[in-house]
């Protein structure tokens, strides 16, 4: 989005096909890049209208976890590869009463979750590697997401797999049916002429390839 008007950029975006809103936070340590911090999401969370999904790319994201609930945040994310007890940090953001949820570099294998998988609200895949917008999405991420989807019916979680970083309208139905639930779209939304509607038009493509998946299940049971 447009940092210099995102006023206007939030209130554009309520009532629109986007269910959240998703903040990237970046410390310019765990990623080559410094986005912004507690005080620019306090101003977002003053005028947005969905629930804030905030991804916390930074070290040390346990000093950070209470700022970032009372800016706002519904959803806070934390890096596995920057947590050494992410269990206590998964506890510490539900204790906030937020959803937690951690996020995977392309290069962490998804079996890594497999002790806590049942404690976590969200496991966000990253199809990117994480500190830029506008990234190529990384292909291997649609055999990521099916293996995690495994993982996480085999364990008894519930937790939403979110895919970051490249989403478009080349990858989204592809993405969907390999098991993800929340996609984010950053520069495919922002970057196109009207971001509403490229909104809506990526909600009705996901509705479309849905029904066709449904129809083709019930000829096959027929
Ligand atoms: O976490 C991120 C990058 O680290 C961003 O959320 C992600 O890249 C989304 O932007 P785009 O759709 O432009 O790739
Ligand atoms: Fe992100």
């Amino acid at each position: 989005a447009d940092f210099a008007n995102l006023q206007f950029e939030i209130e554009r975006l309520a009532g629109s096909a986007a269910d959240w809103l998703h903040c990237d936070i970046m410390d310019g340590r765990f990623v080559p890049n410094i986005s912004f911090g507690v005080p620019v999401l306090q101003a977002i969370g003053r005028h947005a209208k969905q629930p804030l999904d905030v991804h916390l790319m930074i070290e040390e994201p346990q000093n950070y976890l209470a700022a970032v609930r009372n800016a706002g945040a519904t959803n806070i994310t934390v890096h596995y590869e920057a947590c050494p007890h992410l269990h206590r940090v998964i506890q510490q953001i539900k204790a906030l009463g937020c959803r937690a949820g951690v996020a995977l570099n392309p290069h962490t294998p998804v079996w890594l979750l497999e002790d806590i998988a049942a404690d976590l609200d969200v496991v966000c895949v990253m199809s990117v590697n994480p500190g830029f917008g506008g990234q190529a999405f990384i292909p291997n991420t649609l055999r990521k997401v099916a293996a995690l989807k495994e993982l996480l019916v085999d364990s008894g979680s519930s937790a939403l797999i979110e895919v970051d970083g490249g989403v478009s309208r080349d990858n989204a139905a592809a993405l969907v049916e390999a098991g993800a639930d929340v996609l984010v779209a950053g520069n495919f939304v922002f970057g196109s002429p009207d971001p509403v509607a490229t909104l809506a038009e990526l909600r009705a493509q996901l509705s479309e390839s849905e029904m066709l998946e449904d129809e083709s299940e019930e000829s096959q049971h027929a």
